[in-house]
């Protein structure tokens, strides 16, 4: 397999080949596969020419759309794909002993150039029954592609839901930064959560790998043991600071910040809400202030937000503001959040008008500790100041979900169609080489997803169709699309000539994905009872489920 090399953000383009993380090999799958693969190709039915579709049952987070990611990773997969010699040794361990030496020598030779792979594009708003991957070839390969891309989709596309879901709640204006590395499931699960929250909407991580591997934005702000660290103004020995401009230097800025706190205290902003603030915390914010006079954020809980971490800031801030600096602005990690946010608030807008300082008011407010779509949801109707969120554990371990249960079901072997059926109707497999198209009305909405059998002629703008509960026979409607999209295009293809997709860098399928939510019908993305959008399949491929259900289920003797 080649090796990934990392000459660069932004993965396709980045020239590395093979996929991010160097565990994904063909042995990141389960046992049964390889001892299915050995029945297969002891039957002989190794190279019988496959279909399978990829698919999930329902939204996550109770809603009624999910993001589709992950696809970019299964491609690189199959680009690579190839057993080691020392592969092949351990398949050949861990298999019992009477497996034939052929076989092995087949596995040699396997490689994925004679899979196909339709998807739907990463980023795209997906829902259930729809394949996102079809993925077609010879059926011992092919089996074994499934564990491996399941993986790849299903935490990938869960956590992204997940933040277009807290996107969703913030608003667009907020900025939200994804903090969860630290309490990620491990260093996949946290490049993997910076990579698709930033898929979903966040605009920055403070993952520095994923950073550097993805060229998602860094932000960052400092920490309470860098405040607690501090025990007095007297350790800061080296105290000038140059002015923004560098026409000025201020030999003693400590002396600066003392003045500015002082006269804060006397003066009609503090409201009196202040006496003494916290030393320790005004020499942490002015070290933090002299290494980064251009970026000056503080952590101002650590102590007292109001009585001594908003003061101890603006002291700073606008000992800062004499030398020419904007100090950015503050964030908040603990208490009530919508109270602080809003005190913090009137604090910054006093200032402003009191000492004449333009654009203080505005000074942005950060908050953080454990947010999630219900805190984000109950600030937002208590009325808040928050202008960026930083959010880590209910993110990034999708608390309110776990696993998004994708599975990857036969649908077709030597062009006989396959079907798997199930007490449960929803388990019920949808049959066929399908395709899949997603119909849009007259006021730009999607409408309704409809599969249809492959030779069936495409719905078509203008024209009249019948769309089918793919289940339930009463459930029908007819559709005339405004516009017709077809949804899973080539993405790897195989032996066959047809066009391959390019595989956009990170930033444009995050791009796609906030242009597919904005055309959402609001009833669809509302966080209490959301609408359910509509699957459906044709009139013909809909007879053709229902014939082969009763051709499958034996019928049942009553005694
Ligand atoms: N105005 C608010 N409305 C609803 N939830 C809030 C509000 N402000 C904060 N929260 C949430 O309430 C919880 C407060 O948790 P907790 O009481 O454990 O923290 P804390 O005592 O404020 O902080 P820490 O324990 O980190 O010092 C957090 O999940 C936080 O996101
Ligand atoms: O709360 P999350 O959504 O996971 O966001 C990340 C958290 O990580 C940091 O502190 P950490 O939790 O390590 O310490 P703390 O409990 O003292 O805040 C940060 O201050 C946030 O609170
Ligand atoms: O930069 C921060 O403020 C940060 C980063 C990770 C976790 N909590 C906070
Ligand atoms: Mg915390």
């Amino acid at each position: 397999m080649e090796k990934a090399t990392e000459n660069g953000p932004n993965g396709a383009h980045s020239g590395r080949v093979g996929p991010t993380n160097p565990m994904v090999t063909p042995l990141l799958t389960d046992q049964y596969q390889f001892t299915m693969f050995y029945a297969y190709w002891k039957a002989g039915k190794h190279n019988e020419r496959a279909v399978f579709d990829l698919y999930f049952r329902r939204n996550p987070f109770g809603g009624e759309y999910t993001i589709f990611a992950g696809l970019e990773e299964c491609i690189r997969f199959i680009s690579t794909f190839k057993f080691t010699e020392e592969e092949i040794a351990f398949v050949r361990e861990s298999l019992p002993p009477s497996c034939e030496d052929g076989f092995f020598d087949y596995l040699r030779e396997i490689d994925c150039s004679d899979v196909e792979v339709y998807a739907v594009s990463e980023g795209s708003v997906v829902f259930p029954k729809v394949p996102l991957l079809r993925v077609e070839g010879p059926v011992a390969v092919v089996q074994l592609l499934e564990t491996p891309f399941l993986n790849l989709i299903n935490y990938a596309s869960l956590v992204a839901t997940n933040a277009a879901r807290h996107r969703f709640v913030a608003g667009k204006s907020k900025i939200l930064l994804e903090f969860g590395l630290r309490r990620a499931q491990g260093p996949d699960g946290g490049i993997g959560a910076s990579k698709y929250c930033y898929l979903g909407g966040f605009d920055a991580t403070s993952n520095v790998a994923a950073g550097k591997l993805f060229g998602i934005p860094l932000r960052g702000t400092h920490s309470h043991a860098f405040v607690s660290s501090f025990m007095s103004p007297d350790e800061i020995i080296d105290k000038s600071l140059h002015s923004s401009d560098g026409s000025s230097i201020c030999e003693d800025f400590v002396s600066l910040v003392q003045k500015w706190l002082s006269k804060i205290q006397w003066s009609g902003s503090s409201h009196g809400s202040f006496g003494e603030t916290n030393q320790s915390e005004l020499a942490a914010f002015t070290s933090y202030a002299l290494a980064f006079p251009n970026n000056f954020l503080a952590l101002v809980d650590t102590y007292d937000v109001i009585r001594s971490g908003i003061p101890n800031f603006c002291a700073v801030a606008l000992a800062l503001s004499d030398l020419g600096y904007k100090a950015t602005g503050i964030r908040l990690d603990s208490g009530d959040l919508a109270y602080l946010s809003c005190e913090a608030r009137k604090f910054f807008v006093a200032i402003e008008n009191d000492f004449g300082v333009p654009g203080f008011g505005k000074t942005a407010i950060t908050a953080s500790n454990d947010l999630n779509e219900e805190t984000l949801d109950a600030l937002n109707k208590q009325g808040h100041e928050v202008d960026a969120f930083g959010i880590g554990t209910h993110l990034v371990t999708c608390f309110a979900q776990p696993a998004l249960g994708c599975v990857f079901k036969l649908v077709e072997i030597n062009d006989q169609p396959r079907i798997k059926l199930s007490e449960d109707v929803s388990k019920v497999s949808i049959p066929c080489k399908k395709r899949c198209f997603r119909l849009y009305g007259k006021e730009g909405y999607p409408l309704v997803d409809i599969m249809t059998g492959e030779n069936e002629p495409s719905p078509q703008v203008g024209e009249r169709i019948l769309c089918r509960h793919p289940f339930n026979e009463s459930k029908r409607a007819y559709v005339v699309p405004q516009r017709v999209e077809e949804l899973l295009k080539c993405y790897w293809p195989g032996t066959s000539d047809k066009a391959k997709e390019d595989l956009p860098p990170l930033k444009d399928i995050r791009k796609r994905c906030m242009e597919q939510l904005e055309q959402m019908r609001p009833d669809h993305m509302r966080r209490l009872n959301p609408t359910p959008y509509k699957v459906s399949v044709s009139a013909k491929l809909y007879d053709f489920i229902h014939f082969l259900w009763l051709n499958e289920a034996p019928v049942g003797e009553l005694q």
